[in-house]
């Protein structure tokens, strides 16, 4: 079992605190969810813990060993799927595939993942958002990397497509730890083992949906 601890997480903007002394944790079996209203800084969290964001302050550790926020990327041990789309755009999604994904067999795992097939001749660009974001948390699904953080993987999908990702995230999860952030709670509590409610610079530990209507992310 891995285990990816952050702590001291501190991120404001032109002095205006975002995250104050946040922590978290999540293992290899776990699904995390992170719920929060519009604007609480979910997004500013994932980046901070995938380094692509300066913190003012973090610790971030794995196993124990504490990893540089400039050093996270490199390592190859988490991977993340961004609010926006990061696909190249003029490349057919049969050509994107290996340029990830040199491994013959991990290839052919992603050609046959339902749905994948039939957009195979398409441009990145010319696909729907839905199948977009389909494709994207596909991918993301078959890094070798030992934690995911996702950024809205439901986000204009499909309820087909919702509930194939849902499986996939549940096999997956079998050997990686997951943190997902999106506004669509009822998927979210679903799939995952615990909870956390940003919410006032801070992270809330939460159960279930009684939770988020107290915490006021839901008003019933
Ligand atoms: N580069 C930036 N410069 C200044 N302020 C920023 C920047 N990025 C984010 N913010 C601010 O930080 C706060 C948190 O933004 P963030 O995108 O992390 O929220 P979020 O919880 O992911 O929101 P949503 O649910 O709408 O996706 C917002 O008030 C936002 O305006």
């Amino acid at each position: 079992m891995s285990t990816l601890v952050i702590s001291n997480l501190t991120k404001s903007f032109h002095k205006k605190i975002i995250l104050e002394d946040v922590s978290v944790q999540f293992s290899t079996g776990d699904i995390l969810g992170i719920f929060g209203r519009n604007g609480t800084g979910k997004s500013t969290l994932l980046q901070c813990m995938f380094g692509i964001l300066d913190s003012d302050s973090i610790v971030i550790r794995i196993n124990n060993k504490e990893i540089n926020p400039k050093d996270v990327i490199a390592s190859k041990k988490i991977g993340y799927l961004p609010q926006d789309s990061f696909l190249p755009k003029e490349k057919k999604v049969r050509d994107i595939i290996p340029i990830i994904f040199p491994d013959g067999e991990d290839q052919d795992k992603i050609f046959y993942t339902q749905g994948i097939h039939k957009i195979e001749n398409q441009k990145a660009g010319t696909l729907s958002l839905g199948e977009l974001r389909y494709l994207e948390v596909v991918l993301l699904c078959h890094l070798k990397h030992d934690f995911l953080l996702m950024d809205e993987p439901f986000s204009m999908i499909q309820p087909l497509y919702k509930e194939l990702i849902k499986e996939l995230l549940y096999t997956v999860k079998k050997t990686k730890g997951i943190a997902i952030t999106d506004h669509y709670y009822q998927d979210v509590l679903s799939i995952t083992d615990t909870n956390v409610l940003l919410k006032d610079r801070g992270l809330i530990p939460v159960f279930d949906k009684k939770d988020l209507v107290l915490y006021e992310y839901l008003t019933s």
